[in-house]
């Protein structure tokens, strides 16, 4: 373990002189990327453990994790959310394991992880910074909670700790295709001007996988570590809130410029400042579809939406969570709402639904 952990340290040495060409730069991240999947696989001995999360039940329509350095406010932040208790105190690391509680929001269960604190090193298995990760691995959402009076700088360190295991942060999977063949070398187009990959690079990083022949394409500009997470594979691609906590301690002046940042939401966890603006942004950020059925010949029901994610949002996957016969006797739907063309439409299964569309299945007689 230590001579992993040793080698990643020369790396990121020899990375941060900076005198690198750029295939040599990409050859050493995909190296870096390799130690570091070494690291984070079970079979890897010693160093606070393998990749496992906190042993709690999935329950809800998503699930939603609070991370950050220790006393940043997580624990206060759950009770004031869920209203389940979760030991505060003004000394670090009180929190030692998944708190889990439930926030009913526009008819959704949104189950909020309260989590230990992480330091610095955690991806690398630092204190219970594995667990934590592999726990906010599991999430829909991710809530990173910052204390307005430390330095901003933590933001960026907490970051690194989740990239370092393979989450990505309000970003896109990246939109360029890896195919690997039996013949032919290295194949790498592209359908846009490239500023950070070439030929060189793209040969360097396949040949640290023993990939000599693949075909490379990219519609977009993109990097030598996109590149590195498409080879890689498993990574997660994750929404992710900056919920500064502890302004009831800084300037109004302070809180004008956190209040224009992208993907922040300041807030008094203690004072209940600005709860419910939190709490629209992690609905805005679930991004979540409320269904509400309508039984033959009676009104909508409003009041128990059934939820689907973002993703997953056809009539198909409607019936698919009301009754797993559904699809059996399903013969067309009708649908009300911003999905529809008309009032209502009638669709097959594969019509995509929109948040608050109103559906009445139609069976089979
Ligand atoms: N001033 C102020 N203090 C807060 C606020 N929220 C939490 N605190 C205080 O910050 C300290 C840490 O709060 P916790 O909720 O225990 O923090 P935590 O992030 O769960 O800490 P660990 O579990 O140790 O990682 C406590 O003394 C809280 O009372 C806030 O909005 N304003
Ligand atoms: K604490
Ligand atoms: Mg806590």
């Amino acid at each position: 373990m230590s001579t992993v952990m040793q080698k990643i340290k020369d790396i990121e040495d020899e990375d941060s002189k900076n005198k690198a060409t750029a295939h040599h730069l990409g050859l050493l991240k995909a190296k870096l990327a390799k130690l570091r999947r070494e690291l984070l696989e079970p079979s890897a001995k010693g160093g606070g453990g393998a990749g496992q999360g906190f042993d709690v039940t999935k329950s809800g329509d998503a699930r939603v994790g609070l991370v950050g350095f220790p006393s940043v406010g997580k624990s206060t932040l759950l009770n004031k959310l869920t209203g389940t208790f979760s030991e505060v105190a003004s000394y670090e690391f009180t929190t030692l394991t998944c708190i889990p509680g439930v926030i009913v929001y526009r008819g959704a269960k949104i189950q909020l992880l309260d989590l230990p604190g992480i330091i610095e090193g955690a991806k690398d298995g630092k204190g219970r910074g594995r667990q934590v990760i592999s726990t906010a691995r599991t999430c829909n959402c991710i809530i990173i909670v910052l204390d307005a009076i430390k330095p901003i700088t933590h933001k960026r360190l907490i970051e690194k700790e989740l990239e370092g295991f393979g989450i990505r942060l309000n970003k896109e999977p990246p939109n360029l295709t890896f195919r690997k063949k039996d013949k032919g070398g290295i194949n790498f187009t592209s359908t846009v001007t490239n500023t950070h990959l070439d030929l060189d690079t793209v040969k360097a990083i396949c040949s640290e996988y023993r990939m000599h022949n693949a075909d490379i394409t990219l519609r977009y500009d993109a990097t030598a570590d996109d590149l590195i997470d498409v080879i890689e594979g498993s990574r997660i691609y994750m929404p992710c809130i900056y919920a500064v906590n502890k302004i009831d301690q800084i300037t109004l002046e302070e809180l004008e410029i956190l209040d224009k940042l992208p993907h922040y939401c300041p807030v008094s966890a203690h004072l209940e400042w600005n709860l419910d603006g939190l709490l629209d942004k992690v609905w805005e950020y679930l991004n979540l579809t409320r269904i509400y059925t309508k039984p033959k010949g009676m009104n909508p029901d409003y009041e128990d939406p059934v939820i689907l994610s973002s993703k997953k949002r056809t009539v198909e996957d409607f019936c698919e969570r009301i009754h797993k016969d559904m699809l059996k006797q399903f013969k067309y739907a009708l649908v009300w709402g911003s999905s529809a063309k008309h009032k209502p439409q009638r669709v097959g299964k594969e019509h995509e639904l929109e948040d608050e569309d109103v559906v009445q299945i139609i069976k089979k007689v």
